[in-house]
């Protein structure tokens, strides 16, 4: 589904940010993306939503080839973003409407569906994240746990192949941080591929199948099962993951 080949990535003012990196995603994976803060995770991220392109190297989506020339085309565009969903590290990025509802209805109105299509989604989006109460409030006004959960639903009511999620458990408390552990579970266990970069380690068990480390030098230094990569203490506290 996502191939990732030789892509290197340089910020305009000449950070780089991932280093020939290679990545194969089959359909249904469920991923973490593990390393040292500013050793490329998110870059990674927003390079397979398509909001950045490598400067070098291929980045493939289901066999095709994403440029930004692509990107620009935008019934590609639209299809593909339909197939990806991001959550970002900091929910306000994604909330800036004046109300739940229509924060969760924004992305569907986008796509062009049917405002009866909307409503069917938005209402089904809030009852599975059980966050109905906040509907009519203001997204700006919640608490870091809500406004995690709003981010989510934006993610949600599109219903994507793919979710992306950025670091998802940052500053949440521990029963939201259980509700998100088994949310990722249930969408892995419906098939979607999942990609997650995180350093909570203790509130995702049984969510990934496979880690992908990277080090401070933005290349990935190991690539296999979760559960035996993270048995290698030495490892992991060579690389100061743990
Ligand atoms: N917008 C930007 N402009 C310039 N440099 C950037 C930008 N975003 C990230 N970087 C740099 O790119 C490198 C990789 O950053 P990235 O955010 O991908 O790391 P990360 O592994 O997600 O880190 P963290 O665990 O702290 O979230 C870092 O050196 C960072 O300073």
């Amino acid at each position: 589904m996502i191939d990732i080949k030789n892509v290197s990535y340089k910020y305009s003012e000449g950070t780089f940010a991932l280093r020939n990196v290679n990545l194969h995603i089959e359909v249904g994976e469920a991923i973490a993306l593990i390393g040292v803060n500013g050793s490329g995770k998110s870059t990674l991220m927003k390079l397979i939503n398509g909001l950045i392109t490598a400067s070098d190297g291929k980045y493939l989506f289901e066999g095709k080839e994403i440029t930004d020339k692509e990107l620009q085309k935008e019934s590609f565009s639209k299809s593909f973003h339909k197939k990806i969903g991001f959550v970002f590290q900091n929910s306000e990025m994604q909330l800036f409407c004046s109300n739940v509802y229509d924060e969760i209805a924004f992305g569907p109105r986008q796509m062009g569906m049917e405002e009866e299509e909307v409503k069917r989604r938005v209402e089904d989006t809030l009852r599975l994240l059980k966050i109905e109460d906040l509907k009519d409030r203001q997204p700006y006004h919640l608490s870091g746990g809500e406004k995690k959960k709003v981010a989510i639903a934006t993610v949600v009511v599109l219903n994507p192949e793919v979710y992306i999620f950025d670091e998802p458990m940052n500053g949440l408390d521990p029963k939201t941080k259980r509700f998100l552990r088994e949310f990722m579970i249930a969408i892995n266990n419906a098939g979607k591929t999942i990609l997650c970069s995180t350093h909570d380690f203790e509130y995702i068990q049984d969510v990934f199948k496979r880690a992908v480390v990277f080090s401070g030098d933005h290349t990935i230094i190991r690539d296999g099962k979760y559960d035996e990569i993270m048995k290698d203490k030495d490892f992991l506290y060579k690389n100061n993951i743990i």
